[in-house]
């Protein structure tokens, strides 16, 4: 029996495009062949722009219905999920409507901007008997999933300090101030745009690990470098302690500096592993085996799939809504919680401020 997950797409930007061209490959090319995904339905601001954006994205396949408001879309009875990928500060209000319109919902990183908005969503889930998930694609990827089997095959030892990494060069001196990766007021900045990716690893390795049994970190340190542009950080580095498991993560993000390779390295009792970067969907990791301190053996693993990526936390959504869940198991509400946790932290350590009124819950 194959499951066919209809999906409602909110706004046209660059990454919604991405993952409408995901959910169109065929399931088959990633040998999955138990759920299949229907565009249903694009909403933008603009009808103009939903059309060129089915026109660009979905070989302009008629039977997708346009609209011009996000509204008509949380409506339409033939969609059963809903994807958001506006900029950050609109998560909470467009994922809130389409709770309340009783969709299932899929919500890119970060899921909102702050942990206060993220409880008040999750209780609209429980509440309108929706499930709700933060687009953590990472999470469902092959790659990230073998480095945590080796962790827990014990083979390397304890992990003992994760160092991860992502930099991005997005030319910040030559783009507009309102562009989202600059706007305060679109949560602006590098922590809220890539500081997820460290995290999810940091995350993945460390509060996953079965000796941590996902306890939180007991300690967390942070430093903002603040462009003068507009005030949003242009670089921040984190640490977190994990101290059941006497571990750390240390972790950075930066908007004006290319990435560097390996972007996570996981050192361990007896052995390290360097994943390469890009960390959302690296495509290989190395694993330096050691004796003594000396290197005995060396592996280097490779992955490889059809399409961008996002088609892997989809199948998840679509799995997770044919058997009734409320949430994934692989990327829970309390792993999106600690994130935003941390990440109030951090801005609070860093000073960053949202502009009044950006915060809709606080
Ligand atoms: N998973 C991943 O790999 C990635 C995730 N992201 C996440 O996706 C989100 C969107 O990023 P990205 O696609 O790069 O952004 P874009 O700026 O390309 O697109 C955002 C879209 O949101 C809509 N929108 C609604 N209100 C506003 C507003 N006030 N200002 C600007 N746009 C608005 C617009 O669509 P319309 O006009 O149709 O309403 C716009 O095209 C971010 O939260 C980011 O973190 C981004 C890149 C990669
Ligand atoms: O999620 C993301 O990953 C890739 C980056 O370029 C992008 O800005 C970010 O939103």
């Amino acid at each position: 029996m194959t499951t066919t997950l209809r999906w409602g797409i909110i706004s046209t930007g660059r990454i919604s495009g991405v993952f409408v061209k995901d959910l169109l490959i065929d399931p088959k090319t990633r040998d999955t062949h138990d759920v299949v995904h229907k565009v249903v339905a694009v909403g933008s601001r603009k009808v103009e722009t939903a059309q060129e954006f089915v026109a660009a994205n979905a070989g302009g396949d008629a039977s997708i219905k346009v609209y011009g408001t996000y509204d008509e879309v949380y409506a339409d009875k033939d969609v059963d999920a809903i994807y958001i990928g506006t900029p950050h500060t609109y998560h909470y209000i467009n994922a809130l409507d389409a709770i309340r319109a009783k969709k299932h919902v899929l919500c890119e990183k970060p899921v909102t901007s702050n942990a206060a908005e993220l409880r008040a969503l999750l209780a609209a889930a429980k509440e309108n008997g929706v499930f709700f998930m933060e687009a953590m694609w990472t999470r469902f990827q092959a790659l990230p999933q073998a480095v945590m089997k080796l962790l827990e095959s014990g083979e390397l030892g304890a992990p003992v300090v994760v160092h991860a990494d992502l930099s991005g060069d997005f030319d910040i001196h030559n783009i507009p101030k309102t562009h989202r990766i600059l706007d305060p007021a679109l949560g602006g900045g590098a922590l809220l745009d890539l500081g997820p990716y460290p995290m999810v690893w940091a995350i993945m390795t460390l509060f996953e690990n079965p000796r941590n049994d996902f306890t939180a970190p007991s300690n967390i340190t942070a430093s903002m470098l603040k462009t003068p542009l507009t005030g949003v950080d242009a670089n921040t580095s984190f640490t977190l302690t994990f101290d059941k498991i006497q571990a750390q993560a240390v972790l950075s993000c930066s908007i004006n500096a290319t990435p560097v390779s390996p972007g996570v390295t996981i050192r361990c009792e007896k052995g390290v592993i360097r994943v390469a970067t890009p960390i959302y969907c690296s495509k290989s990791f190395k694993v330096e085996y050691l004796e003594k301190g000396k290197v005995v053996r060396e592996e280097e693993k490779k992955f490889d799939y059809v399409g961008f990526g996002l088609h892997f936390e989809a199948d998840e959504v679509a799995r997770c809504v044919r058997d009734g869940k409320s949430e994934s198991a692989l990327w829970s509400h309390d792993k999106s919680l600690l994130e935003m946790t941390v990440f109030d932290e951090v801005r609070k350590q860093g000073g960053y401020v949202f502009p009044k009124g950006v915060e809709q819950v606080v």
